[in-house]
């Protein structure tokens, strides 16, 4: 007898376009959620955009959070019970987003998400990724309800926002070649759509390479419909293995070792130039993805980066501790395995 089962759990509404942060509140009743909502962000969305969010509700309450960490989560939850919230909504990047759908998640609310930069492709997934220690989590909790995804704010922002999301989205190549592989070689429970699906949101958004333009709020448009796909492949894995691989696992270590000096997203950019090379080696697609990263403008280089070449080299060869997620890194790569990888690929 057929004895599989999944459950998917994807966001009921999700809005992409020009000025719809005004329809928190539509959109808050179109999901019959009533109460009072918890505001949770961060100081930059706050001053640019949390009025607009307050505006729209009789009686609200506002906590700000700076780091994506469990004691953040534990705060935001204090402040949801102390305010009788029966709702949050999440305004900003990923790190109040992360937040607000872990404390969301355990508080038994529903959230909803208002990304101000198309830098992440959290904004949809049902996933949390939390560092603590050496060590950093993806912790499954539901999606937001709804998604609000206005392209004039998120055009409006600093340009490295977006062609961070655009990297944390072409990214995506090397995290299901690594996923592929750990099925191969582990066995590794492995979701063809999902697989698929994270491909195919990085081929769109190389193929829309050429409209991805500062200034350009079609721009955020492109992106931001990616990176609501590439969510949509996370929620359907109920993994983060469509969009998380081993680019990601040195991105999460540059975090530990070199922290706040470049963003997300174009951590995991750079970090994929260099593990597809591992993948496919000198004469692989290592260049199309360095060339992809160059056309919207994210860095290429530890230099672009911020980042000294020999932090970049300790990232890679301490990668694979992070977390046990089978990856080309496997046990590790050697210093002079490191060395030549990023050398030969101009990283360092
Ligand atoms: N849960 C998931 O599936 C995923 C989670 N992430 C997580 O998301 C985080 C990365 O996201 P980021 O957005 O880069 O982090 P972030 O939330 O720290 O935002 C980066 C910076 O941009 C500022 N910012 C946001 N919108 C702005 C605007 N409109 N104007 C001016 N400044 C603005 C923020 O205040 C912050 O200083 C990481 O913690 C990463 O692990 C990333 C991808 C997927
Ligand atoms: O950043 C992510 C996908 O883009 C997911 O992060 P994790 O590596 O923590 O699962
Ligand atoms: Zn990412």
């Amino acid at each position: 007898m057929f004895g599989k089962s999944t459950w998917i759990k994807l966001p009921r509404n999700v809005l992409v376009g020009h000025g719809v942060v005004d329809q928190v509140g539509a959109a808050v009743e179109e999901l019959s959620l009533a109460g009072r909502p918890l505001l949770v962000t961060s100081p930059s969305p706050d001053d640019i955009a949390g009025d607009r969010v307050r505006d729209q509700f009789d009686d609200v309450a506002t906590t700000t959070v700076s780091d994506a960490s469990f004691s953040a989560v534990g705060e935001v939850i204090e402040a949801a019970e102390a305010a009788e919230a029966t709702f949050l909504v999440a305004l900003g990047g990923g790190k109040p987003i992360d937040i607000s759908k872990m404390a969301a998640d355990e508080l038994g609310l529903g959230f909803v998400s208002v990304p101000t930069a198309a830098s992440h492709d959290g904004i949809v997934s049902g996933r949390s990724s939390i560092p603590e220690g050496d060590t950093r989590h993806s912790v499954a909790a539901d999606p937001p309800l709804a998604v609000i995804a206005d392209t004039e704010l998120m055009a409006n922002a600093p340009w490295e926002l977006t062609t961070a999301g655009c990297a944390d989205i072409i990214s995506n190549y090397t995290a299901v070649k690594d996923w592929r592989l750990a099925r191969r070689l582990k066995n590794v429970e492995y979701s063809e759509y999902a697989g698929a699906l994270s491909e195919m949101t990085a081929e769109m958004l190389v193929d829309n390479a050429g409209s991805i333009k500062q200034g350009l709020e079609e721009s955020a448009w492109i992106v931001s419909k990616a990176l609501v796909s590439s969510g949509v492949a996370m929620s359907i894995a109920d993994s983060s293995r469509p969009a998380s691989g081993a680019e990601h696992l040195f991105s999460h270590q540059l975090d530990r070792i070199a922290p706040g000096e470049a963003l997300h997203g174009h951590q995991v950019g750079v970090g994929s130039i260099m593990t597809e090379y591992l993948h496919t080696g000198e004469k692989g697609a290592w260049r199309d993805i360095r060339d992809a990263l160059r056309a919207i403008g994210a860095p290429t280089t530890a230099a672009g980066l911020g980042i000294d070449d020999e932090t970049v080299v300790q990232a890679l060869t301490t990668a694979h501790e992070i977390r046990d997620r089978y990856t080309i890194l496997a046990g590790g790569v050697s210093e002079e395995a490191a060395r030549e990888v990023a050398s030969f690929t101009g990283v360092v």
